[in-house]
């Protein structure tokens, strides 16, 4: 049976799952973790690098361990890479073992909200990162769909309404959700 006592938070990059994902764990008292922060606290650099020296094929090698790892643990809050559902392995895993919450935005915000490119080495150099967002999103919407028990639209509302409207959803009884 599906562990309801994680919250998963899914999307495209910018979508806001960081920073939804820090508000509820906030006010619901629940530990917040991220999946590309954790990759990057326990390498010890960080995700740029990472794409540099393993390539993208490495980067999903270690979300991948991260994901399993992560799902197995008790009332969390967790936030995943914009790219986690690539691997069937991590869908799998996500949607078997928490509530899954798909953070929708359109690719002009993504647009944006992604031009601090730090920590998203797939924009940092592109040519034309609409381009790029409009393509990743293009092969992505339907695995965000596919194991998402909510979506929620995110263009044009702020990160406190968004975490208030997933908390509200967790509050009605299941059969409405
Ligand atoms: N609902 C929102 N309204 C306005 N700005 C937002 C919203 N959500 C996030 N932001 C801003 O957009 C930027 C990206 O947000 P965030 O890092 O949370 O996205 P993400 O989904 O975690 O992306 P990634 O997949 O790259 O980790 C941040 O600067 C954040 O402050
Ligand atoms: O959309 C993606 O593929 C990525 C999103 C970020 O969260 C990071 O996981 C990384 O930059 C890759
Ligand atoms: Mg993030």
């Amino acid at each position: 049976m599906a562990n309801k006592s994680n919250i998963f938070l899914i999307g495209p990059m910018g979508a806001g799952k960081t920073t939804v994902g820090k508000r509820l764990a906030d006010t619901r008292g629940m530990e917040f973790v991220d999946s590309d922060q954790e990759i990057e606290a326990r390498t010890g650099v960080d995700i740029a690098y990472i794409f540099e020296k393993e390539g993208e094929a490495g980067f999903r090698k270690r979300e991948r361990g991260i994901i399993a790892e992560l799902t197995g643990r008790q009332n969390i809050v967790l936030a995943t890479g914009g790219g986690a559902v690539l691997e069937a392995e991590n869908r799998q895993a996500l949607s078997a073992r928490g509530f899954v919450v798909y953070l929708h935005a359109s690719v002009e915000q993504q647009l944006a909200r992604t031009a601090r490119t730090e920590n998203r080495p797939l924009l940092q150099n592109a040519v034309d990162r609409r381009e790029v967002l409009d393509q990743l999103f293009a092969f992505r919407d339907p695995l965000y769909r596919e194991i998402a028990d909510l979506l929620l639209q995110t263009d044009g509302r702020n990160a406190r309404v968004l975490a208030r409207d997933i908390e509200d959803h967790l509050e009605r009884p299941a059969s409405a959700i």
